[in-house]
């Protein structure tokens, strides 16, 4: 039984179509992300799930029954779901210690007195927080509050849970520390999760599987690595490169030479192993920046080029190595081709870190 089944899901706000035709299926344990650019569905689509927003098509299920159709107005109450929802806002009760607000959702149940107080002892403590537990909200720093908010959502053991950019209000070493805290409730708890963020990193970092939106619809569905390595357009691509940089794109077209086959394009051109491309055709190339290797001297196969310009982030030195000939023996002019950026950490290279300036011959 798949934990959530969404089918062709359509939603319109305002009569603007918001969300246009979603069909996502989520495994129990699977600790999901949403993934996209500011407006583009993806809390619409988590309080579609959570109950919180009608839908004018398609069909949810979640854990094998179905709780609203389209077609049939079905619409089941968000309390009778078993989702557990944690909004961007904590939105915890100002006037109830920590221990009351973790408590609420069980007294709700009608759990009884003593069930609750261990329960949320143990939840407390799983969150790390139990010397908190009479203090109120307004006595706690944001990143508590955003434990709180975690404790009060898994103290009720909901089959899954759905965080709605739980971390975005917090700096970035709490962020870094939360999503280990996500991470390993995630392993203990095994709870199905959908982790809703527009920062990529995030996303990469924390799920098994990502899911990535554009105006209202689904575009790739993939492991963090598959989508990295083989994203489905070049929309994605670009949305999941390296923050700030763009991915190389180059323009390229297929030649054969002595039977072997180049990819052709301004700047360099590639062999093509590991297969054949159809003959004399246009490609689109991307190289993402990290792909590019520094040398401070040639290998034989490597494309000569002038460092321009450099900038330096702390752990990382991005450069751009301006090209002034292809190494093919067919130079196309002179003077500069291409700019690709490129970027070192010191994982792959020290020395070229520490002393890469512009002009830089690499
Ligand atoms: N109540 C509403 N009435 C009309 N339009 C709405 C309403 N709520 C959201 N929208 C619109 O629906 C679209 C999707 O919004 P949604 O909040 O789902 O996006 P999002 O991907 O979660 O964005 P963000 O990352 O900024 O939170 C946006 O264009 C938004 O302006």
């Amino acid at each position: 039984m798949q934990a959530i089944e969404l089918e062709d899901i359509h939603v319109s706000l305002s009569g603007k179509p918001v969300l246009r035709g979603i069909d996502l299926t989520i495994e129990p344990g699977e600790l999901m992300t949403f993934l996209g650019p500011s407006g583009c569905g993806k809390t619409t689509l988590l309080r579609v799930i959570a109950g919180l927003q009608q839908i004018d098509g398609g069909t949810v299920s979640i854990l094998g029954r179905e709780v609203a159709n389209g077609s049939t107005r079905l619409h089941a109450d968000p309390a009778r779901r078993g989702v557990s929802l944690v909004f961007q806002s904590y939105a915890l009760w100002p006037h109830m210690k920590v221990r009351d607000n973790v408590a609420f959702g069980l007294q709700v149940q009608g759990m009884k007195k003593a069930e609750i107080g261990e329960r949320v002892h143990r939840v407390l403590k799983v969150m790390r927080i139990e010397e908190l537990a009479n203090r109120y909200p307004g006595e706690l720093s944001g990143g508590q509050q955003q434990r709180v908010a975690l404790a009060r959502a898994i103290v009720t053991e909901p089959g899954i849970l759905l965080l709605d950019e739980p971390l975005s209000n917090l700096d970035a070493r709490l962020r870094v520390e939360m999503r280990e805290e996500i991470r390993r409730l995630h392993k203990e708890l095994k709870t199905t999760i959908i982790f809703v963020t527009h920062d990529q990193y995030e996303a990469m970092t924390l799920s098994n599987r990502v899911a990535v939106f554009f105006d209202g619809r689904i575009v790739q569905t993939a492991p963090p690595r598959e989508l990295y390595r083989h994203p489905a357009t070049l929309q994605i691509a670009d949305f999941i490169g390296h923050t700030g940089f763009q991915m190389n794109v180059l323009q390229g077209q297929t030649i054969e030479e002595e039977g072997i086959q180049w990819l052709q394009t301004p700047a360099c051109r590639f062999r093509i192993e590991g297969g054949q491309l159809p003959a004399d055709t246009n490609w689109t190339v991307l190289i993402k920046p990290e792909d590019v290797l520094l040398h401070d001297r040639p290998n034989g196969r490597s494309v000569t080029a002038v460092v321009t310009e450099t900038i330096n982030s702390g752990s990382e030195t991005f450069a751009a190595p301006s090209i002034r000939r292809s190494f093919t023996d067919r130079p196309r002019g002179g003077g500069y081709r291409y700019l690709p950026w490129c970027y070192r950490t010191c994982r792959h290279s020290l020395r070229m870190r520490e002393h890469l300036r512009p002009s830089d011959r690499c």
